[in-house]
């Protein structure tokens, strides 16, 4: 590896934003990056077809300044392996991206899908970090990114387990923020708002297969009529590219104090921002009520309203270009 290269551990990138940073960090028109990416983790995935969408992304890259490495974060004994596969276990930044999403009425999901969600949300990122924190505390140097959700901020109905391993996640971070900072070791957080990958088609056709025993009619109702389509409206009216989470990750590694809350998406701000301006959680708590619930149905009208809340916002960020 050339002097002066950074080495760059990104877990999931067999898809979406994982894969973004990958290709993006390993085009890095300058070569500070060399990246090892965590590839094939499960049997049920097609490894070829993954492969093949990785080298296309990767391009002349592949090889030269980007690597795959096998991992699967939920097992102690791969993570191990993985980070001592690494030239002197040294690692400069390490992009915890590896996650599973969960959707739907609390009490139709077993113990063990909630179970499988932290294990790789939050105990795969806390598995990383154990490995290669001690690293990087005795160099003195070293960036932890993790990429988070908007999820991690606030809660949204039917996303409650998602959205508690995120919170779990931003608490662990933001303790070690502070702890790390005598040992010259940068924590960041990304905080996508949705994202347009594979992450939703995986969601839906989750719940295409499920019936959530053990939910009530009404409830059922409310996830499959108003909190769906919702969604779907989300994603396609707001949701950013994988490229767009690469560009703003990107900016937080190369930024000389990165930021501890890195929000993605301005037009997403101003909900974030509800919870903030109320301490008691009443104003976030009711105003979400009503967006689902009385506004659900015309969601291309929600979704006019955050963008023009965000309107106001965005007039006082100076750097920001968007389209309404
Ligand atoms: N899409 C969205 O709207 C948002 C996503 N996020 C977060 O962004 C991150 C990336 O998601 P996104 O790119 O959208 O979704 P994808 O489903 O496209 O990517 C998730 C990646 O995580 C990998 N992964 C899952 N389990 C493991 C495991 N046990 N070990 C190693 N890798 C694993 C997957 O690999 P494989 O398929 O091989 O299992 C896949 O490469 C996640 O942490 C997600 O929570 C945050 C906000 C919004
Ligand atoms: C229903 C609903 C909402 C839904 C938000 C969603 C569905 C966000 C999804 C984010 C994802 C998927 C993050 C991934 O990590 C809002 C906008 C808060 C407004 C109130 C009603």
């Amino acid at each position: 590896m050339p002097e002066g290269q950074r080495v760059v551990l990104i877990t999931g990138c067999s898809s979406g934003i994982g894969l973004a940073i990958a290709v993006m960090l390993a085009r890095d028109e300058m070569k500070r990056y060399y990246g090892k990416s965590r590839s094939i983790n499960r049997s049920t995935h097609s490894s070829s077809k993954f492969l093949l969408k990785y080298f296309e992304a990767a391009g002349d890259a592949y090889g030269k300044t980007l690597s795959l490495l096998t991992l699967d974060v939920c097992s102690d004994e791969s993570v191990k392996q993985c980070v001592d596969s690494i030239k002197d276990r040294h690692i400069d930044i390490l992009i915890n991206n590896a996650g599973v999403g969960l959707v739907g009425p609390v009490e139709a999901l077993s113990l063990d899908e909630m179970k499988q969600v932290f294990e790789t949300n939050f105990y795969g990122v806390v598995r990383m970090i154990k490995e290669v924190m001690p690293d990087m505390k005795s160099r003195r140097s070293g960036h932890i990114i993790v990429i988070s959700s908007v999820l991690g901020l606030h809660g949204v109905a039917f996303n409650d387990v998602y959205s508690a391993s995120k919170f779990a996640t931003e608490g662990l971070c933001e303790g070690l923020a502070i702890q790390l900072m005598n040992f010259n070791v940068n924590v960041s957080m990304i905080e996508p708002g949705p994202v347009n990958t594979e992450f939703e088609m995986k969601l839906m056709t989750e719940v295409s297969k499920k019936e959530f025993v053990g939910a009530d009619p009404e409830t059922l109702d409310h996830f499959r009529t108003c909190y769906l389509p919702t969604q779907v409206n989300l994603f396609q009216g707001l949701g950013q590219t994988p490229e767009d989470i690469a560009r703003c990750t990107k900016k937080v590694i190369e930024s000389p104090q990165p930021p501890f809350r890195n929000l993605t998406n301005p037009l997403y701000t101003p909900i974030v921002a509800l919870k903030y301006a109320d301490e008691t959680g009443s104003l976030s708590v009711h105003t979400f009520y009503h967006m689902l619930y009385n506004l659900g149905g015309v969601m291309h009208v929600t979704v006019r309203i955050m963008k023009f809340l965000s309107f106001g916002w965005l007039r006082r960020r100076d750097n920001e270009k968007l389209i309404l």
